[in-house]
């Protein structure tokens, strides 16, 4: 039999990730599949951006496992962080790095580069210095050089945290675009009202525990644990 072509969807199996002896995160045990974003959000310090990195594979699990359904999982998905590293070069220097890397014949290149600025709204400053960009300027570009790969998941971890609304909501258009293309999106957030916005479902995770993986129209209305319950109150700190 052919193994699928697509590495949808993720299976988590008993994920736990402990350091110093703590445990950080424990029996999560989840299903990621093809759809509309799934927004990862808790407390501070509930595990949310370690069950990101276990699930891209930057961190190894110390219990459990992380499953795709087809092969070359690495080749299919990116991850933009909260900061952005950029090259000391230009924009278009930057969109291009990543598809070097990733082995894209030199003609094509260009184009898809071009497309994503395009896509993020930076065209116009391809020849920019990327480190001269503003905060969210510089995020758009992080999600120009994933999205130039054409990734079938893509985890964001906080894209928005330092930015104003309006660069917020720029960066939460250019999520929608990527979904609406059918890029998986996985994301964490602390802003309950941009979760609502863009979640098709929701994670929620407390005390390195995931207590509900639920539809985001239930989820925002009908929570079924009493912690998430409080959380949306603003009861629940930690
Ligand atoms: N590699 C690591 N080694 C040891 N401890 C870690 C590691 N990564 C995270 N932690 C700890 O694990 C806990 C959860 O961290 P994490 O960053 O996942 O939380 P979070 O839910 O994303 O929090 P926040 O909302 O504040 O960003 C924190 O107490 C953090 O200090």
């Amino acid at each position: 039999m052919r193994a699928p072509d697509t590495m949808l969807p993720l299976i988590a199996e008993g994920l736990g990730f402990a350091a110093g002896g703590q445990a950080i995160l424990s029996d999560v045990n989840l299903t990621i599949a093809a759809g509309r974003p799934s927004m990862i959000i808790g407390p501070n310090g509930a595990g949310k951006s370690v069950l990101l990195r276990l699930l891209h594979g930057l961190l190894a699990p110390t219990q459990g496992r992380v499953a795709h359904a087809g092969p070359d999982a690495a080749r299919r998905q990116s991850m933009v962080f909260q900061r952005p590293v950029l090259l000391r070069r230009s924009v278009m220097a930057n969109a291009l790095y990543p598809l070097r890397l990733a082995g894209v014949p030199s003609a094509e290149r260009e184009p898809r580069a071009r497309a994503a600025l395009e896509m993020v709204g930076l065209a116009d400053l391809a020849d920019r210095p990327a480190r001269r960009l503003s905060g969210g300027e510089q995020q758009r570009l992080a999600l120009a050089r994933a999205a130039a790969l054409n990734p079938e998941l893509l985890f964001l971890d906080e894209p928005c945290a330092s930015l104003d609304p309006a660069a917020t909501r720029a960066v939460e258009q250019i999520v929608a675009t990527l979904a609406a293309r059918g890029t998986k999106i996985v994301m964490t957030t602390h802003d309950l009202a941009q979760a609502k916005r863009l979640a098709g479902e929701v994670l929620f995770l407390h005390r390195g525990r995931l207590l509900e993986q639920t539809p985001a129209d239930q989820f925002f209305f009908a929570p079924t644990t009493a912690e998430a319950d409080a959380f949306l109150r603003g009861d629940l700190l930690w």
